[in-house]
């Protein structure tokens, strides 16, 4: 251990200048690093304005920071050291760090942070100093942070602020430069300044442990598994996209670019996820599917859509060593929409799928699955009757497994034991029991005109069972696939415009691995050439042809190891049917003719221990095959043709690439394994893609297109002038730099991010172009009103005064009818009122006059009784 002590100040200053220096002289680095972006800086991509006199990526601590408590121990623990660190270790495959994946220093506060924690490197001129300072121990792996502290006059004071911690021999050759901390987790590959491996690991780490599982690499998404929950869906976060308020990498960008695209470009698309086993393919194409049936929905087809994944999820995934819930088939969906962009149908295609179950699986509800399978199965219109079909051959398969044979003689033949298992066997096939023992126990073999019946061994028994059992599986899968494609067939509404998205699994390798692996990672190198084709040989072949200037970058291409499964007469699938062909094949006999046909190919090996196995390698230790165990004769031939179609209906769409990687093999959470993460970027030439990216001109357009989109930007009128001279004014007058764009024969290529600027300018001038016309028809359409409203008033003042005259003549005529009307009644009440006081004054007088006669009558017949009583009376 070097310590202040034991090195007197003068020799470690100038052995610290000497190593300085020496680190300033490789601020010149690196040569072969592509350069900065000549893109317009963006507040994300901008690099710093002033340089230090250490590279950036250089860490040293604070010399003249007298308080900085001297080192405890030497770091020596890779637990210690940074992250960054270990992970380039790894990726260089040298024991100790690599200098550019250290990370640009932070000011630290000595206060209140441990200057221990954080390390330095040197290269071998650091290692003479080292060497000399401390003795001849070169393995010394630290020197202390106490170092008495330089003064300003030793020519370096900018660096007076650091001190080196922990030293890591390197070779200098594996010294790869790190980013500035401003490119620290950007959203896009391509924007980093220097673009290596750890770099690319570092940010994708940096990222996934802030939950940004998606990043952009150019043109392809990079998606990490996160296996938890992540708060990156949903519908707010749909609309959050469709109104274009983000731009940050996501399944559903990938959609939206595919949909916008289909409407205006009017050509199908198609969304290819890839990537090993437990990546996460299948959830990305849900969740793809899940952005485009909002984006497209109210048909109501689009719930059918979604709830196939259920279905085929129920019936095509297991649990694999690899993932709980494994896809074991592979699948196209191809999503149909009308002119509107509604979805009007959709179509499924499903590849080879694989047949090995496994009975439980942790943490799944099977009954709250079997509930979901239930409603899928009628909401995509399956008959009640045809599910209990299904579910009776379900039923079959299991008792398949049930059937057991007893060995009859020396030679293992065999005899099926007729019980409980054969019988439901038959039942729910709807055969006879005998005939299913039988064709169980033996075979046919046509020799000549006769048929003979052979008996099978033990073996071939339990194999021809098995093989029933995986037939009828099969079947009732592609069934299944008929029956919900019946569903969502498109109406006669379907313009022939669709998005498909291919959710195809991953390369395999387990350690037996059988025919269905071979498929698969066949079909898989198929899909990588896809890739290739599209964004290495397509890209770069478009810009020889076009004839710009332009320096090809290298890509792995997989055409040979292609061949070697495809090629006639000898590739292996020619030579499997051939040996299929042969009565007395075996695993033995095949495996030999590979050898022997195929052992100068660069891809095959033959394996000495084991003769009937053999191995293909194409980069990555991931892409073993162990044994071809499959005797179908045209199961390999069907699959092929079966993939050349779907090759070429790829091919007419135009794609879009997700490559989904798997952080770690144990399916958690918060791991993030960069060996297998850098595997996995290899394996699908990540890096390459963004090298053609930033280094090319992803964006193209011929110059007619161009001209057509543009040409209304120049204000002189361009209708008689040719495409090319129209582009190359938009280009002058837009001060588009020369080195953003290249003028090819047919077409224009630009730089990432060129066109973005002249879309803002064309939307910019389209929305100033619309407000002036929306002003223009304002007016008109104020004017017009205006002129509208003066006539209809005209027309409603003579309309109104003439209802107004007959209304008020109508009104007056009533009026006068109503006096006559009253003056007739009143007079009549009057009559009936005098005539009734008349009737009452006469009654009255009557009365009155009876009284008074009364009156009279008493008066007279008193004074008459008197005049008596005074006769009688003597006077
Ligand atoms: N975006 C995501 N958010 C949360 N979990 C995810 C996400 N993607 C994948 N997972 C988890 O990872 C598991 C495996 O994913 P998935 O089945 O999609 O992988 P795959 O690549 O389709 O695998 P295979 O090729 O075996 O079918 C899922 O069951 C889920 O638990």
């Amino acid at each position: 251990m070097l310590s202040a002590a034991m090195a007197p100040p003068s020799i470690v200053r100038s052995s610290l200048e000497e190593m300085l220096d020496t680190i300033k002289r490789r601020d010149e680095l690196p040569k072969d690093v592509p350069p900065a972006l000549p893109t317009r800086p963006t507040s994300k991509s901008r690099r710093p304005s002033s340089r230090r006199s250490l590279p950036v990526s250089v860490k040293i601590d604070s010399l003249s920071v007298p308080n900085c408590p001297p080192p405890k121990e030497a770091v020596k623990t890779e637990e210690k050291r940074p992250e960054r660190v270990l992970m380039a270790e790894k990726v260089s495959g040298v024991k100790s760090g690599i200098f550019g994946s250290t990370k640009l220093s932070k000011k630290m506060d000595p206060a209140e942070e441990s200057p221990y924690d954080e390390v330095a490197v040197v290269n071998d001129s650091e290692e003479k100093m080292l060497e000399r300072s401390q003795g001849s121990d070169p393995s010394v792996s630290s020197i202390p942070s106490s170092l008495p502290p330089l003064n300003e006059e030793a020519g370096w004071s900018d660096n007076a602020g650091y001190v080196l911690r922990e030293v890591v021999r390197v070779p200098t050759e594996n010294i790869l430069p790190a980013n500035p901390d401003i490119l620290e987790g950007v959203d896009d590959l391509i924007q980093l300044s220097y673009l290596n491996e750890p770099s690319v690991l570092h940010n994708l780490n940096n990222r996934f442990s802030h939950d940004m599982i998606y990043t952009k690499a150019g043109p392809v998404l990079v998606a990490i598994n996160p296996f938890k929950k992540v708060s990156l869906y949903g519908n707010d976060c749909v609309s959050a996209y469709r109104q274009k308020l983000t731009d940050r990498p996501h399944v559903y960008a990938i959609a939206d670019t595919a949909f916008n695209q289909m409407m205006r470009d009017e050509m199908d698309q198609s969304i290819i996820i890839s990537g090993e086993s437990g990546a996460g393919k299948t959830e990305t194409a849900k969740i793809a599917m899940q952005y485009l049936a909002a984006l497209g929905g109210g048909s109501g087809i689009e719930n059918e859509v979604l709830k196939t994944s259920s279905i085929l999820e129920s019936f095509g995934n297991a649990k694999t060593l690899r993932n709980d819930n494994s896809s074991r088939f592979g699948k196209l969906i191809e999503i149909r929409f009308a002119t509107s962009g509604k979805i009007c149908g959709a179509r499924i295609q499903t590849f080879l799928l694989e047949k090995s179950d496994c009975l439980t699986i942790d943490d799944v509800d099977d009954a709250r699955r079997f509930k979901m399978l239930m409603e899928a199965l009628d909401v995509v219109q399956i008959r009640k009757e045809d599910q209990r079909s299904a579910f009776a051959m379900l039923a079959a398969v299991l008792w398949l497994g049930n059937i057991s044979f007893s060995v009859i003689d020396n030679e293992n033949h065999v005899e099926t034991v007729e019980d409980e298992g054969v019988t439901t066997a038959a039942r729910l096939m709807g055969c006879g029991v005998r005939d299913l023992m039988l064709s169980l126990s033996t075979r046919k073999i046509q020799v000549g005109n006769d048929n003979i019946v052979q008996k099978l061994t033990l073996s071939k028994a339990i194999d021809a069972r098995d093989a029933l059992a995986k037939s009828i599986y099969a079947s009732l899968f592609d069934w299944l696939v008929e029956q919900i494609n019946k569903s969502l067939e498109a109406g006669k509404e379907n313009t022939g415009r669709s998005i498909s998205i291919l959710d195809i699994y991953g390369f395999e390798s387990f350690h037996k691995n059988g025919f269905e692996q071979f498929c698969i990672n066949y079909a898989n190198e198929r899909l990588q050439q896809h890739f290739n084709r599209h964004l290495f040989k397509l890209e770069q072949e478009d810009y020889t042809q076009d004839g710009i200037d332009w320096t090809r970058v290298e890509f792995e291409d997989n055409q040979e190891c292609l061949n070697l499964f495809e090629k006639k007469p000898l590739g292996l699938l020619s030579l499997l049917d051939e040996e299929s062909n042969f009565p007395k094949a075996t695993d033995l006999t095949f495996a030999t003719k590979l050898k022997q046909h195929l052992n100068s190919n660069y891809y095959f090996k033959g394996e000495r221990e084991a003769l009937s196995k053999f191995v293909i390698t194409r980069e990555s230790p991931l892409r073993r095959l162990h044994a071809a165990d499959s005797q179908k004769q045209s199961v390999g031939a069907k699959f092929k043709v079966q993939l050349f179609k779907l090759m070429q209906r790829l091919e007419n769409t135009s794609p879009h690439f997700i490559r989904c990687i798997k952080p770690n093999t144990k399916q958690l959470p918060g791991i993030y394994d960069k060996d297998l993460v850098l595997q996995q970027l290899r394996c699908c030439g990540v890096l390459e893609v963004v090298r053609i990216a930033r280094s090319g001109y992803p964006t193209r357009m011929t110059h007619q297109q161009f001209a057509k989109r543009y040409g209304f930007l120049l204000l002189e009128d361009v209708e008689s002038h040719d495409p090319l001279s129209i582009s190359v004014a938009v280009l002058q007058h837009y001060n588009i730099l020369p080195d953003m764009y290249q003028v090819g024969y047919t077409k224009l290529f630009f730089r990432t991010g060129q066109i973005g600027a002249l879309d803002d300018a064309r939307n910019q001038t389209l929305q100033g172009i619309l407000a002036i016309q929306k002003g223009f028809r304002g007016q008109i359409a104020r004017r017009a009103f205006k002129e509208l409203k003066k006539a209809s008033m005209i027309l409603q003042s003579y309309v109104r005064g003439e209802k107004a005259r007959k209304e008020f003549e109508y009104s007056l005529n009533s009026r006068r009818a109503a006096i006559v009307i009253q003056k007739h009644v009143k007079q009549r009440f009057a009559k009936r009122a005098y005539n009734d006081q008349k009737t009452a004054d006469f009654e009255q007088e009557r009365a009155h006059q009876s009284v008074l006669e009364e009156l009279e009558r008493r008066v007279f017949k008193a004074e008459t009784a008197l005049k008596q009583k005074e006769e009688k009376m003597p006077h």
